[in-house]
C-alpha cells in the first residue's frame, strides 16, 4: 500500500462532541490511514482555555491553542473541523478556511440555517469541500442520501424527529409520567442538549435541521427565518394524558413539504412543532435520543433513516465520515458535490399548511354546547372528524379532532372558540399527524 503524506487537521473546538473526534481518530487512527491512502495528523485543538484537564484525551498537550483563527489560517493545515457552534466567531473562521481552499468539516447546524450561503458561497470561492453530516441527526448518514443518492428522484416531504433532547424528554414524559425539567437535566448529563438548552425545547434546534434538510431536498435555499417554529415547553402532563386516551403519543415533528400553493405555484413549507401522532405511527416508537426521519420522494417512494441524532460518540462517527471524505477528495484533486440551489422555490406561510387540531375545551354543560361550538368549526370550514365529551357540570370537558384544513383557519377557529361564553378554557390545542 503506497501511503502520501499527511492530511493535517485543525480541529476547533473540544467539548462533547471535539472530545470524542479526538479519541475515535486515535482508535482508529491505523483503519483510517488505509481507507484514506494517507494518515490523519492533527495539527492544533483550538479551545476556550488552556489549562482545563484533558488528560484523558490521547493527544499531546502541546497542540492545543486559544487563536482559533490562527490556526485556521495555519498553511500546513488542509482540513478545519468546527464542533464549537454559534454563529460567531465560527461563521468568520470557515469562511477564511474555505475561502483560502481548506476543506471544512463541520456539525453545526445553527450556523448552516442562518447563514449557510456564507459558506457555500466561500467553498464556492475557494474551490473548497463543505461537510456538515453531524449537523443533522447526528450518526444517521442522512445529508450525503439528500445530497448524493436522491439526487435523480423529486423529493416532496421529509418527515422526522431530529432532536434528540427533546424526544427524550417527551418519551420519558410519555414512558414514566417524568417530569419536565428533571428529564431535561438528564439529556444534558448525557450530552444531548445544547449548550444553551433553550436552543432544544423551544425548536429552534429541530428549526435549523429542518432548513437544511429542506434546502437539500428541494434544491433551494432555505433558512431557519423560513421555518414556522413552535417548541415543547407548553406540552403538558395533561397533554400526554389525553394522548394516551386516544391511542396517541406527542412528539416534536420537523415537517418539510414541496407541492402546489393556492395558486398553483410550486412552494415549500417547512414546520416544527409538538404533534399527537396514533401509536402505531412508525414516529411512535421512536424512544429516548433517537432521531427518525422519512424522506418521500416521486420514484424512490418512501424511505426511513433511523438511529442516535446526539451524542458525543454517534455526532463524532459522522464527523469522522466526512473528515474520510475531505480527505480522499484532497488526494484524488477532486471536490464533493456543490451546493444545488437552482430552484429557489418561495416558502409558504403556516397559515397556508394544511394541518389538522386536538382541542380539548372545559364547556359548560347545558343545551346547546355543542351545538355553539359547531358553529364554529362550520364558520371556518373547518371540518370535525371525532367530538368526545367527558365529565358534567363544572368538569364538562370536550375533546375535538378535525380533519385536515389550512391552519390559519384552524387557528382562527380556536380563537373564536375561545370568545363562547360557554367556553371556560381552552385546555389544550395541539396539531394531529398520522391519521390519529
Ligand atoms: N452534542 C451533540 O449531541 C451534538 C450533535 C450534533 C451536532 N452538535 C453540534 O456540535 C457543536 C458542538 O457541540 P457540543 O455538544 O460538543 O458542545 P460543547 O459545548 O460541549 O462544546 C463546544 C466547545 O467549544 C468551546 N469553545 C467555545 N468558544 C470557543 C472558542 N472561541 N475557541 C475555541 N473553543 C471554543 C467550548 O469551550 C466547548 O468546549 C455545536 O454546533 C452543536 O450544535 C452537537
Ligand atoms: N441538541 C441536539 C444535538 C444533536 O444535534 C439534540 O438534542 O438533538
Ligand atoms: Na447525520
Amino acid at each position: 500500500m503506497s501511503v502520501s503524506k499527511p492530511i493535517r487537521l485543525a480541529l476547533l473546538g473540544c467539548g462533547t462532541v471535539g472530545s470524542e473526534v479526538v479519541r475515535l481518530l486515535h482508535r482508529q487512527a491505523e483503519d483510517l490511514t488505509a481507507r484514506i491512502g494517507a494518515p490523519l495528523e492533527v495539527a492544533g485543538i483550538a479551545v476556550r482555555r488552556l489549562g482545563r484537564e484533558r488528560g484523558d484525551l490521547p493527544i499531546d498537550p502541546g497542540l492545543f491553542t486559544t487563536d482559533a483563527l490562527g490556526l485556521v489560517k495555519r498553511d500546513d493545515v488542509d482540513v478545519v473541523i468546527e464542533v464549537v457552534g454559534g454563529i460567531e466567531p465560527a461563521r468568520t473562521w470557515l469562511v477564511e478556511a474555505l475561502r483560502a481552499g481548506k476543506s471544512v468539516v463541520t456539525a453545526n447546524k445553527a450556523l448552516l440555517a442562518e447563514d449557510g450561503a456564507a459558506l457555500h458561497d466561500a467553498a464556492a470561492e475557494g474551490g473548497a469541500d463543505l461537510y456538515y453530516e453531524a449537523s443533522v441527526a447526528g450518526a444517521i448518514p442522512l445529508l450525503r442520501p439528500l445530497r448524493e443518492s436522491l439526487h435523480g428522484d423529486r423529493v416532496t416531504r421529509v418527515t422526522g424527529i431530529v432532536n434528540g433532547t427533546t424526544n427524550f424528554i417527551l418519551s420519558s414524559m410519555d414512558a414514566t409520567g417524568a417530569g419536565f425539567s428533571e428529564a431535561l437535566d438528564e439529556a444534558g448529563e448525557l450530552g444531548y442538549a445544547e449548550a444553551d438548552p433553550t436552543a432544544d425545547v423551544e425548536g429552534f434546534d429541530a428549526a435549523a435541521k429542518a432548513a437544511i434538510l429542506a434546502s437539500l431536498a428541494f434544491h433551494s435555499r432555505v433558512t431557519a427565518a423560513d421555518v414556522f417554529r413552535e417548541g415543547m415547553t407548553g406540552v403538558t402532563a395533561g397533554d400526554m394524558a389525553s394522548a394516551k386516551e386516544m391511542g396517541c403519543t406527542i412528539k416534536l415533528l420537523c415537517i418539510a413539504e414541496r407541492g402546489p400553493d393556492e395558486s398553483g405555484q410550486e412552494s415549500v413549507s417547512v414546520r416544527v412543532h409538538p404533534a399527537m401522532i396514533p401509536r402505531s405511527h412508525p414516529l411512535a416508537g421512536v424512544g429516548d435520543a433517537f432521531n427518525a426521519v422519512f424522506i418521500e420522494a416521486d420514484a424512490a417512494g418512501q424511505l426511513m433513516f433511523y438511529g442516535r441524532g446526539a451524542g458525543g460518540m454517534p455526532t463524532a462517527s459522522a464527523v469522522l465520515g466526512d473528515i474520510v471524505a475531505a480527505a480522499r477528495n484532497r488526494l484524488a484533486g477532486t471536490r464533493a458535490p456543490s451546493e444545488s440551489n437552482y430552484a429557489q422555490l418561495p416558502i409558504r406561510p403556516i397559515g397556508a399548511a394544511m394541518t389538522r387540531y386536538h382541542i380539548s375545551l372545559d364547556v359548560a354543560e347545558r343545551p346547546g354546547v355543542l351545538a355553539a361550538v359547531a358553529g364554529v368549526f362550520a364558520q371556518h370550514e373547518v371540518s370535525i372528524a371525532t367530538v368526545r365529551q367527558s365529565g358534567r357540570a363544572e368538569d364538562a370537558k370536550l375533546v375535538i379532532v378535525t380533519h385536515g384544513a389550512p391552519d390559519a383557519n384552524l387557528a382562527a377557529t380556536v380563537e373564536d372558540l375561545g370568545r363562547l361564553d360557554i367556553v371556560r378554557s381552552i385546555a389544550s390545542v395541539l396539531r394531529v399527524e398520522g391519521g390519529a
